[in-house]
């Protein structure tokens, strides 16, 4: 329990050995630019006469940055509020609340846990604690959730159903823009939720470590809210910072859209650094096929001039094969 990054760090003035990430890795003293270009859509817009302009800025930036952000999108912004606070306050409960929910078991609906992450081939240390919940249907998570703080499922549930809801109108504008049907996502594509909160508390010595290392979304399709800087994308080689627009959602295209878009749209490897001065705190929400679900290419988007570029594969097989390969370094995600 004491494993908790959020538990010890308050007590430490330098960050200890095991945190320190290799000289490769590390973010390094140089503050990274900010990435020009990703789109910021007012989806207000889209039901006005803006919408094929809309949907163009969302295709740029699911083609040109595997990313694009959205802002008037329908989600009050007391709600969000309220969920980012709760969250806060679940990472600052006392230390005997918090080792309730502690767990290490991955295949449980509800489990916080700490950035430590041992795999064959890597063993790493990250800057940060995370929740991990599945979230739809609510009625079959909702009682695997704490109880504290009290307004945890009220206002957490309440926000997975929303943000699923901008996840479907999302999806829905990328069909447009795509060129397949609008509801091609319904259904088993999309029947899968889960939410990941992580929690960076300040660092010491940020230019060392990483809050989450480089990696592609392995899934369909994140959305994610955050209340400080501190998302990074790499392009063309180069690593770029992603503007903090308060109130937006970060939309990312996962590796599976990526096979089902037939590459036109693209995931990106993307990492989370840390800050001295605050704590940050991202709430991402991930949208997933079923298990069973074979992905693979739309049909209206292979043709002679637009070749078959990924062979179908079962999701479950997908995620077992790449997730390690997502989080390794030298991980090629979709060339498998
Ligand atoms: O905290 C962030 O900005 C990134 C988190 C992330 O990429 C993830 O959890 O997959
Ligand atoms: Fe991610």
């Amino acid at each position: 329990m004491s494993a908790l990054v959020s538990s010890w760090s308050k007590n430490v003035h330098t960050v200890p050995e095991n945190f320190v990430c290799s000289s490769e890795e590390r973010p390094g003293d140089l503050a990274v630019p900010l990435c020009k270009g990703i789109p910021v859509v007012d989806l207000q817009q889209v039901d006005g006469h803006d919408r094929a302009d809309s949907i163009k800025q969302i295709m740029i930036g699911s083609q040109d940055f595997g990313m694009f952000q959205v802002i008037n999108h329908g989600l009050l912004k007391e709600l969000m509020d309220d969920t980012m606070s709760l969250f806060k306050e679940f990472f600052d409960m006392p230390e005997e609340d918090k080792a309730t929910y502690y767990s290490e078991d991955m295949s449980k609906s509800f489990r916080l846990y700490t950035g430590s992450f041992c795999h064959s081939v890597i063993n790493h240390n990250y800057w940060k604690d995370s929740v991990r919940q599945d979230c739809h249907p609510l009625e079959d998570h909702i009682e695997t959730w704490p109880e504290k703080p009290a307004r945890y499922r009220e206002v957490v549930g309440t926000y997975s159903v929303e943000v699923r809801k901008l996840g479907m109108r999302i999806l829905d504008l990328i069909c447009e823009g795509l060129g397949v049907d609008v509801g091609y996502f319904a259904g088993d594509l999309s029947k899968f939720q889960g939410m990941i909160v992580n929690h960076y508390p300040p660092c010491p010595n940020p230019s060392l470590v990483l809050g989450v290392r480089g990696h592609y979304d392995t899934n369909l399709l994140t959305l994610l809210q955050q209340d400080e800087y501190g998302l990074q994308i790499l392009k063309d080689g180069q690593w770029f910072g992603v503007k903090h627009v308060p109130n937006a959602f970060v939309i990312n295209i996962g590796s599976q859209l990526e096979i089902i878009s037939n590459g036109k749209l693209t995931s990106i490897k993307h990492r989370a650094v840390t800050n001295s001065s605050v704590s940050r705190t991202s709430i991402v929400t991930l949208i997933n096929p079923s298990e069973e679900c074979i992905i693979e290419p739309a049909k209206a988007l292979v043709s002679a001039c637009n070749p078959l570029m990924f062979q179908a594969v079962q999701c479950k097989e997908y995620v077992d094969t790449c997730m390690p390969k997502a989080r390794d370094p030298n991980g090629a995600t979709l060339e498998s």
